[in-house]
């Protein structure tokens, strides 16, 4: 029996400003995100149709910002189920742009399948003036009916480039080359033709030690930002809170103010993981031990990965372990 000519590729849509509306075609920054459906995005780019057999089915829509625990659970259950059909080849994902590397990350390391998972977004709306949505949409589903795409991790197609879902970050909000790794992108994808240079190294999806088959729930893990003049009230209203993890981002290294160290030594005795990371913008990059003696402290380290990303680690990390050493070996090896 011959192979069909076409892949067949899912778009999953979950709102954002690739699906949101402005009052004007000069409004590229002032406008509704998560107004359009997803058939009518489908219908907004015929071209789609020359790729692949394109469906589209509305798992949510939102702002990405407004994001939860629970709409994570859902989409990552939903791709799962879609990833395990004989009849899917791929699965787009369109998202708002603030958490898609967020999403992007949490699938990555749950979705045991090596069929191409693609999120993508827009920085301007489909009303505007060179709005970016379909072109994004054009290059996502090229990506996903893709041989080459297979077992590379989820990606992210934004600004013709195919960027890893782990590393990738929105790094400006209003220009339309808005994320980007402090790696590099894998790759570009141009007229529907993708273009591969490299590979991530890191453990994800067939490879991982997770499943969102197994994932009941995710665990309160909480953020504190760190700053001249620091003091701990963040840090004891989160665990207050029942946070089971803080991520501390910190400054440089993920260094700790003398004025919040033993606030966190206390918390880790009392059971609370503490993840440094760093706010450095254009990546930060943590070591064990450098800044801060976490062998003493009993701390993780976030290594590369941005606070926002050490959260979606953490809390996929946390359904197995709760043993600090077991939580240092995946933050090296995710
Ligand atoms: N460019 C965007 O998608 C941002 C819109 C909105 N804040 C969101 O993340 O959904």
């Amino acid at each position: 029996q011959e192979a069909p000519a076409k892949p067949n590729v899912i778009i999953l849509a979950t709102g954002g400003t690739i699906a949101g509306a402005g009052a004007s075609a000069a409004n590229s920054a002032t406008y509704t995100a998560a107004k359009v459906g997803i058939d009518q995005l489908i219908a907004g780019v015929p071209e789609l149709s020359q790729l692949a057999n394109v469906r589209g089915e509305q798992v949510m829509q939102i702002a990405s910002e407004s994001i939860t625990n629970d709409n994570l659970l859902q989409l990552g259950r939903r791709v799962a189920e879609l990833a395990d059909s004989k009849d899917v080849d791929g699965i787009v994902i369109t998202h708002g742009t603030d958490t898609l590397e967020e999403t992007a990350y949490f699938l990555d390391l749950v979705e045991k399948t090596d069929k191409p998972i693609v999120v993508v977004g827009s920085m301007r709306p489909g009303t505007a003036m060179s709005a970016d949505g379909m072109l994004n949409l054009y290059n996502a589903v090229a990506v996903a009916g893709s041989k080459e795409a297979r077992g590379k991790g989820v990606l992210v197609t934004m600004n013709d480039e195919i960027q890893s879902g782990r590393d990738v970050s929105k790094m400006m909000n209003i220009k339309t080359e808005a994320f980007k790794s402090p790696w590099g992108p894998l790759g570009m994808v141009v007229e529907g033709k993708s273009y591969w240079f490299r590979l991530p190294a890191k453990r994800h999806t067939m490879d991982s030690e997770f499943d969102i088959k197994n994932i009941k729930s995710l665990p309160n893990v909480g953020i504190a930002y760190s700053y001249g003049n620091v003091d701990d009230t963040a840090y004891k209203a989160l665990a207050q809170s029942g946070a089971k993890a803080i991520i501390h981002v910190g400054t440089g290294n993920g260094s700790v103010s003398s004025r919040v160290v033993p606030t966190l030594q206390a918390l880790r005795k009392d059971g609370v993981q503490i993840i440094r990371s760093s706010h450095v913008n254009a990546g930060g990059f943590v070591l064990r031990n450098a800044e801060q003696p976490d062998d003493k402290n009993d701390w993780v380290v976030a290594h590369d990965l941005n606070p926002q990303k050490a959260r979606i680690l953490a809390m996929v990390a946390l359904t197995k372990t709760q043993d600090s050493k077991e939580l240092q070996r995946i933050f090296w090896e995710y």
